[in-house]
C-alpha cells in the first residue's frame, strides 16, 4: 500500500508512534471526532492502522508516509502526540518534530518518561518558543482504546488547547474525566511514576495473597479465582483484583493445566517501579511497599541465585490449618484478605506522601485528591478505594499521612491483627512475603512512639562524631568518647 500524500492542515492532531499504545489512541482520538495524523518509524504500522481502521467508519485518519508530510498536515497551532519508547527514541522524534515547528506549537509525550527527562524537554522546547507536554497514561492497550487515564502536565496554556481534546477521549468516573492538568514540567511523569510504583506494590501484595492462600489451603487455581472475584465484590474491588480472578481461571487448551502453572515464575519490568524508588531514595520517602515489590520482581529474576539456594534448608513449618474444616479454611482468607488490604493502605499511603515530597520538592501544585480522582477510572491501580482517597483530600487537602485519616485509620487498625497473624505464619511457613511483611514494619515504625533510631544516631556520634540532639535540651551534642568519663560537649 502506497501511503497518499496528506492536505497541509488536514488534521486536527497528529500521533506519531503507533505501536499498541499509539494505535490505540490515535483510534480512540477519531472516534472521538477528531481528524487524526498518523505516522511512525517504519512504514508498515502506519499501513496495518489504515488497513484495519481507515475505512471511515471509525473517524477520520490523516496517514503520512514520512515526518515532514504528518507536520505539514496539522492545522496550526499543531499538536503531535509521542507514543514511542522512552529514553533516547523519545528525545530523536521530539528532536524532528521541534525542527518542523513553530512557535505556540505543542509536542506532547504520552509515553512513560522519566520526569527529569521531561523537565528537560520542556526547558528545551520553552527555549524554542514551544509548549512541551510530558502526559501520563494510564490504562493500557484497553484504556487508550476506550479511555484511559491521562495526566498531562505542561504550562496552564498549553492545557487549555489540550484539555477539552484529552478530557473527552479519557475515561469518566460518574461523569468525571479522568483527566487533570496535573502542574508544570515534569509534574504529570512524575505522578505516572509514582502510579506505576503503586501497581507494582498492588499487583505484589495480590501475588503474596494467593501464594499464601495456594500453599496454606493446598487450593487449585480455579477455587482461588472464585476467591478472589469474590473479593472483588467488597472493599477491595479493584481492575488488579478482577484480572487475578481472570488469570487464575485461565486453562492452558493444549494441556488442560492452569495457564498460572505454566508461566515461568520470573516478573519483568521495565522501569517505573525501579524509577519510582530512585526517587524515593532522594526525596527520603520510605516507599518500603513499592520497594520490596521491585525488589521482589527482581529477586525473582535472579535465575543464578535461585538456582544456587534451591537446595537449602529452610526449616520451614507448616500453616496448621485444616483445609477440610470450613471455619478454619474460612478464617484464613480472611485474615489474608485483611492483611492484603492493610498492606494496601501503606502503599498507597507511601505512594500520596512521596506525591507530596515530590510536589515541594519541584515546586508543583499537586491537588492529591484531585489526582486520585482520576484514578477511579481508564487507569491500571483504579479501585473503589480511590474514592476515599479522593475524598481524605478533599476534606484536608495538607493531609499529613494518608493511613492515618478516616476511613483508613479505622480499616487498618481493624486489619493489623490479621496482618501481624499473615506475617507470622508466613515466617513459619517459609512463604516470602516481601510486602506484607513490610507494610507492617512500617505500621508499627511510624506509630511507635520511641524508635531505636536514638541508639543509631549514639552509634554515630561514638564513631563519626555525627552529633545527636536531646529530649531533655535543645542544642546539638557530642560525646568524647575517646575521652575519660567521656565527658559531653554542646556544638550549636
Ligand atoms: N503498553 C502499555 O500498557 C503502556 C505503555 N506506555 C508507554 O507508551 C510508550 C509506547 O509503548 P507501547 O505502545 O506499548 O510500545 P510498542 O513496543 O508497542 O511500540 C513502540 C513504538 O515506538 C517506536 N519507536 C521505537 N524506537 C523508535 C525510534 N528510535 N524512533 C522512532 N520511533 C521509535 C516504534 O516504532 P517502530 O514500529 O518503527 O519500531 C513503535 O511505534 C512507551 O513509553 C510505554 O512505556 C504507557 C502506558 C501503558
Ligand atoms: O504504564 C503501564 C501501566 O500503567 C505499563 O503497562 C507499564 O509498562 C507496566 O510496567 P512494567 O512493564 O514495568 O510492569
Amino acid at each position: 500500500m502506497t501511503i497518499p500524500i496528506p492536505a497541509p492542515a488536514s488534521a486536527d492532531i497528529g500521533v506519531y508512534g503507533l505501536g499498541v499504545m499509539g494505535a490505540n489512541l490515535a483510534r480512540n482520538l477519531a472516534r472521538n471526532g477528531y481528524r487524526v495524523a498518523v505516522t511512525n518509524r517504519s512504514a508498515a504500522r502506519t499501513e496495518k492502522l489504515v488497513a484495519a481502521h481507515g475505512d471511515g467508519s471509525e473517524g477520520v485518519f490523516v496517514p503520512a508516509a514520512d515526518i515532514d508530510r504528518f507536520v505539514a498536515s496539522l492545522e496550526r497551532p499543531r499538536v503531535a502526540i509521542i507514543m514511542v519508547l522512552a529514553g533516547a527514541a523519545t528525545d530523536e522524534v521530539m528532536e524532528q518534530l521541534a525542527a518542523r515547528m513553530e512557535p505556540g506549537d505543542i509536542i506532547v509525550d504520552c509515553g512513560n518518561s522519566l520526569f527529569t527527562d521531561t523537565i528537560r524537554r520542556e526547558a528545551w522546547a520553552r527555549a524554542r518558543g514551544l509548549h512541551f507536554v510530558g502526559a501520563g497514561v494510564s490504562g493500557g492497550e484497553e484504556g487508550a482504546l476506550w479511555g484511559p487515564s491521562i495526566m498531562p502536565g505542561g504550562t496552564p496554556e498549553s492545557y487549555d488547547r489540550l484539555g477539552p481534546m484529552f478530557e473527552k477521549i479519557s475515561a469518566h468516573y460518574q461523569g468525571q474525566p479522568c483527566c487533570a492538568h496535573i502542574g508544570a514540567d515534569g509534574a504529570g511523569h512524575f505522578v505516572k511514576m509514582v502510579h506505576n510504583g503503586i501497581e507494582y506494590a498492588d499487583m505484589q501484595v495480590i501475588a503474596e495473597a494467593y501464594d499464601l492462600l495456594r500453599h496454606g489451603l493446598d487450593a487449585a487455581p480455579a477455587t482461588l479465582a472464585d476467591v478472589f472475584a469474590s473479593w472483588n465484590e467488597g472493599e477491595l474491588d479493584s481492575y488488579l483484583i478482577e484480572i487475578t480472578a481472570e488469570v487464575l481461571r485461565q486453562v492452558d487448551a493444549p494441556t488442560g493445566t492452569p495457564l498460572v502453572d505454566l508461566i515461568v515464575d520470573r516478573a519483568s519490568q521495565k522501569g517505573t517501579g525501579k524509577w519510582t524508588v530512585q526517587t524515593a531514595l532522594d526525596l527520603a520517602v520510605p516507599v518500603t511497599g513499592i520497594g520490596e515489590a521491585t525488589f521482589a520482581r527482581g529477586a525473582s529474576s535472579g535465575v543464578r541465585q535461585r538456582e544456587a539456594a534451591r537446595a537449602l534448608d529452610g526449616h520451614a513449618g507448616g500453616f496448621g490449618i485444616d483445609s477440610s474444616d470450613p471455619g478454619a479454611r474460612d478464617a484464613f482468607i480472611e485474615d489474608v484478605r485483611q492483611a492484603l488490604y492493610a498492606s494496601k493502605i501503606v502503599a498507597y499511603s507511601q505512594g500520596f506522601d512521596m506525591i507530596a515530597e515530590g510536589a515541594a520538592a519541584h515546586g508543583w501544585d499537586i491537588d492529591k485528591g484531585g489526582l486520585a480522582s482520576i484514578w477511579r477510572a481508564g487507569c491500571i491501580i483504579r479501585a473503589a478505594f480511590l474514592d476515599d482517597i479522593t475524598r481524605a483530600y478533599a476534606a484536608r487537602p495538607d493531609l499529613p499521612l494518608l493511613l492515618a485519616a478516616e476511613p483508613f485509620a479505622t480499616r487498618i487498625q481493624q486489619a493489623v491483627p490479621s496482618l501481624r497473624r499473615v506475617v507470622a505464619l508466613a515466617a513459619v511457613a517459609g512463604v516470602p512475603v516481601p510486602v506484607f511483611a513490610s507494610s507492617l514494619s512500617y505500621f508499627d515504625t511510624i506509630r511507635s512512639p520511641r524508635l531505636p533510631a536514638a541508639l543509631i544516631q549514639g552509634q554515630r556520634d561514638f564513631f563519626g562524631s555525627h552529633t545527636y540532639h536531646r529530649i531533655d535540651r535543645p542544642g546539638t551534642f557530642h560525646t568524647l568518647w575517646a575521652q575519660e568519663g567521656r565527658p559531653e560537649e554542646q556544638w550549636g
